[in-house]
This record gives C-alpha cells, structure tokens and sequence, in this order.
C-alpha cells in the first residue's frame, strides 16, 4: 500500500459519523487552477475524489484553469489582462480559454480521478444545455468624475440558468462530473465564466450538501493574518466593507454566500495544498479551511 493510500485509510478510520451524513448527499469541489500544481497534486486530487466516489458521496467536480491559460497564452505571445478579477475576453482570447478549459485541463481532472478507480466523465458547461449564460455586466465609479460606467470585458459571462439534468444522469450512473467554466448564451456565443461563480451556481442548482473551494490559501484571513475556522453570511459582509476581505479572496467569498444563500449546507473555502485538503475538511471534526454558513 503506498503512503498516500495509508493517509487515506488513517482519515477514513474516524469517519464513520460523517460518511453517515454524507450519504449519497452531493459534494461540489471547485479545484482552482493554482491549487493543481504539479502532475501528482492533481493525482493525488484524484485519489481523493474517487475515494468520495467509493465510500458513497456523490462528488461532482469544477475546475479553474487560470494559470494554465496564462502559460498557453505565453507560448502564443498572446497578452491577456485582469479587470476586478476577470480576465478581458475578446475572441481571440475566448478560443484559447475554451481550448486550454474544455481541453487538456479538464482531461487532466477526469483522468485524474478515473486513474483513481471511479469513472469521471469530462464536460464543460456548454454541454447538455448544462450552463446558458449571458454577457456579464458591471459597473464601476469613475474615481474622476464619479460617474457610474459600464465595464466591458468582451466575452466574459454569468450563469443565467443551470440545468443539471446532464449532471443528475452522471451522478445517477455513479459517474463523476468534471465541469469545465464554459457558457454558451441563447444565441450560441459561447462565454468565458469564473470557475468560483460556475461552482456556486451548479452547487446552488443541484442542492449540494457542501461546496468546497479549493485555492492557494488555507482559508479566509482575519486582519491579524489568523485563519478563521467559521464565519457567517454577515461577517463575512463585514470583512468585505472593512477592506480585509479583498482581491481575489471577494469573489470566492461571494460564490460561498450566493450558495449558503440557496440551500448548500456549508461552503468552504480550502487550501488544495495541503494533501488530502478534500477528505480531512468533509471527514475531521474540525475541518480544514473556513466555513462559511447562512
Ligand atoms: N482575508 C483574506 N484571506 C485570505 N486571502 C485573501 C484575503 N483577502 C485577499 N486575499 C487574497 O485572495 C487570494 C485567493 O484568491 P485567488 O488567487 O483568486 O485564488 P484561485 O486562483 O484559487 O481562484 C489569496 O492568495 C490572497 O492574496
Ligand atoms: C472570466 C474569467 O476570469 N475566467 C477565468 C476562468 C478560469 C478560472 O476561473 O480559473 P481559476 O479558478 O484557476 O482562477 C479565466 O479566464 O482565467
């Protein structure tokens, strides 16, 4: 048996309660591009998503890229820019995010996971309607002028409707869904989404039980740089508004509020660092990250 195989049985030995409580229940994981690292963190990831499989959890997967974008736009001489933490989008850019997502990256996860010994079937949210989205808008203030203006980030959407049916088949036939953060709108343009926000809305539209958020960070940081183990939906506000919640920390908080806010059990967000970061937050009584609640 190799190590990591023993780590696994040393989780699971105190487990009984939870595995109990997360009896054929959906688990979404959002596992962030930065949080994949190196080919055996992502087959560890593997590992630990198809022992979810094997012992009666229903995990669907998400998955970011980010990172892995920014490398294939690098050998393309391609430069790309963040505007509030989304990446402007114009078509080129759109075919190389599509490629890089829908492609290697969500084959890397799927394999990943069937090498583990579950059967995980790679999609991204274009297929079987599974996410229509829509072009996304913002705005922001002007700090000259303080006039309220549209932000433009060319092809980058928002879920507009989640239909989960194509995930309900999968999960139905002890399948493990692996979602790529694609959209495609009523007219068929397709759209770059955020992977948090994918997560959020396919958890909030299945029901989940838990959503976890796997990144780079071992949780929401308080102002005294501590974790904290658990939060509220009003705290939570409160961090924002004091500016210690920040950058790419808000939007991954917000997915954790819009999900709470829809029936999701508990959200946490987790450090994909830490080798079995899925199973010791579901399987240990105090968890790994930061939970968020109603
Ligand atoms: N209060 C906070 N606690 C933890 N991280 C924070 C906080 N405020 C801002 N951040 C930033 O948010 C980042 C996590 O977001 P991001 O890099 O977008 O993750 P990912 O790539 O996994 O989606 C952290 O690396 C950190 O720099
Ligand atoms: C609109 C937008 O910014 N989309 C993201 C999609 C991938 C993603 O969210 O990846 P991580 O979770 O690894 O950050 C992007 O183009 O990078």
């Amino acid at each position: 048996m190799t190590d990591d195989a023993l780590d696994q049985m040393a989780i699971l030995a105190g487990a009984l309660p939870f595995l109990k409580r997360y009896d054929d229940q959906i688990v979404v994981v959002k596992y962030g591009g930065h949080a994949m690292g190196e080919e055996e963190t992502a087959l560890r990831f593997g590992r630990d998503i198809a022992l979810l499989e094997q012992v009666g959890v229903n995990p669907v997967v998400v998955h970011g890229g980010g990172p892995q974008i920014n490398a294939m736009l690098k050998r393309l001489g391609v430069k790309s820019s963040f505007v509030q933490g989304l990446r402007v989008t114009d078509e080129e850019m759109l075919d190389v995010v599509e490629m890089v997502l829908a492609g290697p990256v969500n084959k890397q996860v799927a394999s990943a996971i069937t090498r583990a010994g579950a059967i995980a079937v790679g999609i991204s949210g274009k297929d079987g309607g599974l996410i229509q989205a829509r072009k996304l808008t913002r705005t922001y203030r002007d700090p000259d002028s303080h006039i309220e203006r549209v932000l433009d980030l060319g092809f980058v959407g928002e879920p507009e409707r989640v239909d989960p049916r194509v995930l309900q088949l999968l999960i139905g036939a002890d399948i493990v869904p692996v979602v790529a953060p694609v959209g495609v709108g009523a007219d068929g343009q397709t759209y770059n989404i955020n992977a948090d926000t994918v997560a959020g809305a396919i958890a909030g539209a299945l029901g989940a039980e838990r959503l976890l958020m796997l990144t780079d960070v071992r949780g929401v940081l308080g102002p005294d740089g501590q974790l904290i183990p658990e939060m509220t939906v009003a705290e939570v506000k409160a961090g924002i508004e004091a500016g210690w919640i920040s950058a790419g920390m808000i939007p991954k908080v917000e997915t954790c509020i819009y999900a709470v806010e829809r029936g999701v059990k508990g959200a946490v967000i987790v450090d994909g660092r830490v080798p079995h970061a899925v199973l010791l937050e579901l399987f240990t009584g105090t968890g790994a990250g930061t939970l968020i609640r109603a």
